[in-house]
């Protein structure tokens, strides 16, 4: 028996095995001759060593075999878990095709399937049952060097509403474009899914469910399992940025107000999404050639996106010398129940700001009729929600209507970009939250853009990692608003592309990081000195999905 245990190894000794089940060391087929003998792979490997090319090329030809977007995602997350540096690879280099198999639209299906397709977990699930122990839940993640965490409860996944713990789909695909878009380590993200319970019934009478079949927590034990989790996750990776993501918005508003002056946090839906609307509407106004003081912004919502981008709207204005009132009164907001107005006594307090004097509107588009908008802007998941006569109707008096349908993913997206087109003859300047594809009308070509918060997050995660800052705040986001928007280029302005194009996106990421860095020197808020070149120091930082060498693998 000693002597078959002396000849066989045991698994932990067999070092070629373990390499190759560590997607952070593996390079599968990759392993030069040297690495094959110095890491005992030798016949673990077919004898052809492949190049990085070569592998990409294989992953590409079965990706596209796939019948389906959700077999495509399953694809790629086997891939995440087989071979890091390979799916980031192909993220980046094919990000109009990986993007919304990662991201929206499909990874709202992989959450609605989550507990169906699933096969490794990912990331860290910190449970309703965990109260008391978060510290020590943590504390089993493999690292230290975490730098970022996306969290999220589940309770308002895209425009899909309460998926639970199926919801963790979405820190995985948010942390996944950390990297990819803005060269965050990998090993630097963690996903962390708050397992608070769920209220949707389907999920609790489905066996295959993998989170708490429970009742969703109360405010009092909701918050204090919150403020478990910041305290241990800020205690285990000291100085790490937590990004709130996909909250219902009853928790979204006040996590944020009570977190955002104690760590560095942010609430993506309300200020990445804030940063990226505002950035089309100025582009959008490099087209029609007003100002923001001169617009009227009807909101189709009135939830976190809305008053995101409302509030950054205002704060914008104001930045330009405009006054707060009146700046305010260039957005209005519609809600389930109507016009957000004054005369209401049912307003949440987000919403207060925006409820000016006028009477009650019941339907959208008698809204538009009254308001005479020049922008809709979509953010209630409700889809279709800008039909033919409500765009025709922006079209009939605005030379350019601004048409922005935000909402996630596509089912919920307000209208389509052919829609939006065709409807406002060719006259539209629109942005989406999913991705379309480009529509020709009567010869012309038109590419739109997403108006989504993936143009943002990325780059300002890595300004507040990168400066280890100590806050993340408005005026950061503001200037990656405005960062982004000048990096539009009349070619896209051409073509009705209020973004720049997603192959440019870690450039657009490092510019961001930079213009947020900049500002965390310039307010103190950084804890590293402040190099020369900022830009420069910003883009050495990034990752680059190459194979580590066999010494580092060792
Ligand atoms: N493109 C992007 O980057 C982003 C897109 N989004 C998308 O925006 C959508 C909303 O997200 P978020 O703001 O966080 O969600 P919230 O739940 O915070 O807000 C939703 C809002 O929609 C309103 N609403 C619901 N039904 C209707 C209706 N029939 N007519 C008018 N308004 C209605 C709600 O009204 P009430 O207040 O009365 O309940 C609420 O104000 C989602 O689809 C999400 O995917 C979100 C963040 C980023
Ligand atoms: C894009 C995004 O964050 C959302 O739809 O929730
Ligand atoms: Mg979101």
């Amino acid at each position: 028996m000693l002597q078959t245990a002396k000849a066989v190894p045991s698994r932990d000794d067999a070092r070629g095995v373990n390499v190759l089940r560590d997607p952070g060391l593996n390079k599968g087929t990759a392993f030069t001759e040297e690495e094959r003998d110095a890491l005992d792979l030798r016949g673990l490997l077919p004898p052809h060593v492949c190049t990085q090319e070569e592998q990409v090329a294989r992953v590409l030809e079965n990706f596209r075999r796939k019948p389906t977007d959700l077999e495509k995602y399953i694809d790629l997350a086997a891939l995440h878990d087989r071979n890091e540096a390979l799916f980031f690879r192909i993220l980046m280099d094919h990000p109009d095709e990986m993007t919304p198999i990662v991201y929206t639209p499909t990874v709202g299906l992989a959450c609605q399937q989550f507990g169906h397709i699933f096969q490794r977990p990912r990331g860290i699930f910190v449970s309703a049952k965990d109260k008391g122990r978060i510290a020590r839940v943590l504390a089993n993640w493999p690292r230290r060097d975490v730098k970022i965490i996306v969290v999220s409860d589940g309770e308002r996944i895209l425009g899909l509403g309460d998926l639970g713990a199926n919801g963790m789909g979405i820190p995985v695909g948010k942390l996944s474009l950390y990297t990819a878009c803005a060269g965050v380590p990998p090993e630097q993200t963690l996903p962390v899914l708050l397992d608070a319970g769920t209220n949707n019934p389907q999920l609790l009478g489905d066996p295959l469910y993998i989170g708490l079949h429970d009742p969703r927590l109360k405010e009092a034990e909701y918050d204090a399992l919150v403020e478990e989790f910041v305290t241990a996750a800020r205690e285990t990776f000291p100085g790490v940025v937590i990004q709130f993501e996909d909250f219902a918005n009853h928790n979204a508003f006040r996590l944020l107000q009570k977190y955002r002056d104690r760590i560095p946090t942010f609430n993506d839906d309300i200020q990445g999404t804030a940063a990226v609307a505002v950035s089309g509407l100025l582009s959008a106004l490099r087209v029609s050639g007003g100002k923001l003081a001169g617009q009227r912004i009807l909101f189709q919502g009135a939830g976190e996106a809305a008053a995101g981008i409302a509030d950054l709207v205002v704060a914008t204005m104001v930045a330009e010398g405009v006054d707060e009132a009146t700046a305010r009164k260039t957005c209005w907001l519609f809600d389930s129940r109507g016009l957000v107005v004054k005369s209401r006594t049912d307003l949440a307090h987000h919403k207060l700001p925006y409820a000016h004097e006028h009477a009650g509107v019941a339907t959208l588009l008698d809204a538009v009729k009254e308001l005479k908008p020049t922008a809709i802007i979509g953010v209630a998941a409700v889809g279709g929600a800008f039909t033919k006569e409500i765009v025709e109707t922006m079209a009939a008096f605005n030379d350019r209507p601004i048409v922005f349908a935000l909402s996630n993913p596509t089912s919920k997206s307000e209208c389509t970009a052919e829609q939006a087109y065709r409807w406002s003859g060719g006259r539209a300047l629109f942005a989406c939250g999913s991705p379309f594809p480009a529509v020709e009308i009567n010869g012309q070509r038109f590419v739109p853009r997403q108006g989504n918060n993936s143009y943002i997050f990325p780059g300002m995660g890595l300004g507040a990692i990168l400066t280890g800052s100590t806050r993340v705040t408005e005026p950061m986001f503001m200037a990656a608003a405005r960062t982004l928007a000048g990096l539009v280029t009349p070619e896209d302005l051409a073509q009705g592309s209020l973004y720049p194009p997603l192959a440019s996106i870690r450039e657009v990421s490092a510019c961001i990081a930079t213009a947020v860095a900049e500002i965390a020197f310039r307010e103190k808020l950084a804890q590293v000195p402040q190099p020369g070149d900022i830009l420069a120091w910003v883009r050495s930082q990034m990752y680059e999905p190459r194979y580590a060498s066999a010494r580092t693998a060792q």
